[in-house]
């Protein structure tokens, strides 16, 4: 035992001689300079490489940094050994992250890479406009060199990918709206938001099933489309426009829309938006994934028949909210200056905002127009392209009503007596109620679900004998439809000048362009 402590004092000696020696060979300003040397040929022989990805990239956050983080918050990491855990704002999910200076195994392709988290104090506070932390963070992704070719684009990009997919799975949907009138934030932001938990899905929506999956296939096909949009040379975005009477689940489908796809929903309050360059502004804060609303559309925009309107014999329109204003009137605050195109939006304005060459800024957007009168609607707005889909939301048909039965009472087709469902099925067409008046009389009776049943097929008979009684002939809901189709075409020729001029119409052309409001 002795001898051991012997010799190691003798070790410990040496050492202590040799570093008093390269002291002397290198002083402190060569020994930098030699250890960078010793590293340069360490690396030539190694068969590996190295990447930092600091958290901090000069004074902005690093985009890549707090992508690897989500990414190896993923699967991955929850096997390794020691595990961070955050919770986001506006997140109600947690997510594992790699811990200070621990490192992960990943593999790419059959490739494997190491992954470390390299935590150390930050030494001198540099001068910067924002205080930095106090410890420096990055990750060191090594690469065997022969992979590095091979892989570290496609692996770079495919992390960005899972990062964004992870951060909109974890993060809570968010509901903006412009309400402030055009007033920007502190971060220069013209929407506010909050966030978005409308518990709205498609299995709740009560609408005709097969209706339900062709909107449903749609909006995936709109989703999974990059490569389609990009092989056709179409900008990637999808236009929408529900129309229906009040009650009928407009609202209620845009909410299922974003649950479905996970994108958040821009409201656009038309009325709080001054000029065309506010829309566009507005429209280039909005994020890709979202869908961007514009509730009541009749009501923020003139009359749809300008021929009509220039001829002077336009009707009245609806303003919502029972007012009613004359074609040449504007609902809301858009028209400040008069005709001068500088201080009013205008349909032009509002055409490029859906179709134009800012409309696509950010990819994959849906627009969504709601109203309750197609007809008062400009025919331009209409046209493929800007709205792809016209949905028309209905009075509760017979399968709507199963799925409010369902929704409400728990009742399945086959607790009902056939009876029963003959007569409600006789009756729901005839007594046109629309879903929110039904879901009105089962809520009112939820806790007796017999008595919801009885009450709601007396409402219906009720209904529908009033119907017959004053209108002798029952509008049907497909009638209605047609009815409407009817009136737009008669009133707006297609081939006519009218869409043409609108989508010719340059911003600021007084001669083109359409007032809004
Ligand atoms: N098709 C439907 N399926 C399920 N619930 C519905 C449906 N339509 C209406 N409702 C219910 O009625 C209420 C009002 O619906 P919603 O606001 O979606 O109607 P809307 O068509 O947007 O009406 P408005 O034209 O007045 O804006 C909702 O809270 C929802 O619960
Ligand atoms: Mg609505």
């Amino acid at each position: 035992m002795r001898e051991y402590w012997t010799s190691l004092a003798s070790l410990l000696g040496v050492l202590a001689f040799c570093q008093s020696l390269l002291q002397v060979i290198f002083p402190p300003e060569l020994r930098f300079a030699s250890l960078k040397l010793f590293n340069r040929i360490f690396n030539i022989f190694s068969s590996y490489c190295y990447f930092d990805i600091t958290e901090i990239d000069g004074v902005n956050t690093n985009e890549l940094y707090n992508a690897v983080q989500l990414y190896l918050s993923s699967s991955v990491s929850i096997s390794g050994s020691r595990l961070s855990l955050t919770r986001a704002l506006n997140s109600s999910a947690i997510t594992f992250g790699l811990s200070n200076n621990d490192s992960i195994y990943d593999s790419f392709n059959g490739v494997g890479v190491l992954w470390e988290h390299v935590v150390s104090p930050r030494q001198t506070q540099t001068f910067s406009w924002r205080p930095l932390p106090e410890e420096k963070r990055g990750f060191t992704l090594r690469i065997k060199k022969k992979d590095k070719s091979l892989i570290l684009d496609s692996y770079l990009d495919f992390i960005m990918e899972k990062a964004n997919d992870i951060r909109r799975k974890n993060q809570d949907r968010l509901l903006y709206t412009n309400s402030r009138g055009g007033s920007l934030d502190s971060r220069g932001h013209p929407w506010e938001s909050v966030s978005f938990k409308h518990p709205s899905t498609f299995d709740t929506l009560a609408i005709d099933p097969e209706k339900k999956i062709e909107i449903m296939e749609d909006l995936k096909d709109f989703a999974n489309g990059m490569s389609f949009y990009q092989k056709t040379g179409r900008a990637w975005k999808r236009g929408y426009l529900l129309y229906g009477p009040p009650g009928t689940g407009k609202s209620s489908m845009i909410a299922a829309m974003a649950n479905y796809l996970g994108y958040d929903i821009y409201d656009l309050e038309l009325t709080e938006v001054h000029n065309n360059s506010e829309l566009r502004k507005l429209l280039m804060k909005t994020s890709s994934k979202s869908i961007i609303v514009i509730e009541d559309i009749d009501c923020s925009i003139s009359l749809s028949n300008r021929n009509k309107r220039s001829n002077g014999s336009g009707s009245r329109g609806n303003c919502g909210n029972g007012n009613y204003y004359e074609p040449e009137m504007r609902c809301g605050s858009g028209s400040v200056g008069g005709e001068d195109g500088n201080n009013s939006i205008t349909l032009s304005g509002l055409l490029n905002f859906t179709d134009g060459l800012w409309s696509c800024c950010g990819s994959e957007k849906i627009f969504v127009f709601t109203t309750n009168h197609i007809e008062k609607l400009d025919p331009a707005l209409l046209r493929s392209g800007r709205m792809d889909m016209h949905i028309f939301m209905s009075y509760c048909s017979y399968p709507a009503l199963l799925i409010l039965l369902k929704n409400y009472l728990g009742y399945e087709e086959s607790d009902l007596e056939d009876e029963t469902l003959k007569e409600l099925e006789d009756v729901v067409g005839k007594a046109e109620m629309t879903p929110a008046d039904i879901s009105e009389v089962l809520i009112k009776n939820k806790r007796d679900k017999c008595k919801a049943v009885r009450e709601l097929l007396e409402t219906l008979k009720v209904k529908a004998e009033k119907n017959v009684k004053h209108g002798g002939i029952i509008v049907k809901n497909s009638d209605y439809e047609e009815e409407e189709q009817e009136k737009r075409a008669l009133e707006s020729p297609i081939e006519g000048s009218d869409i043409e001029d609108a989508n010719n119409c340059e911003e600021g052309d007084d001669d083109h362009e359409e007032k809004i409001k």
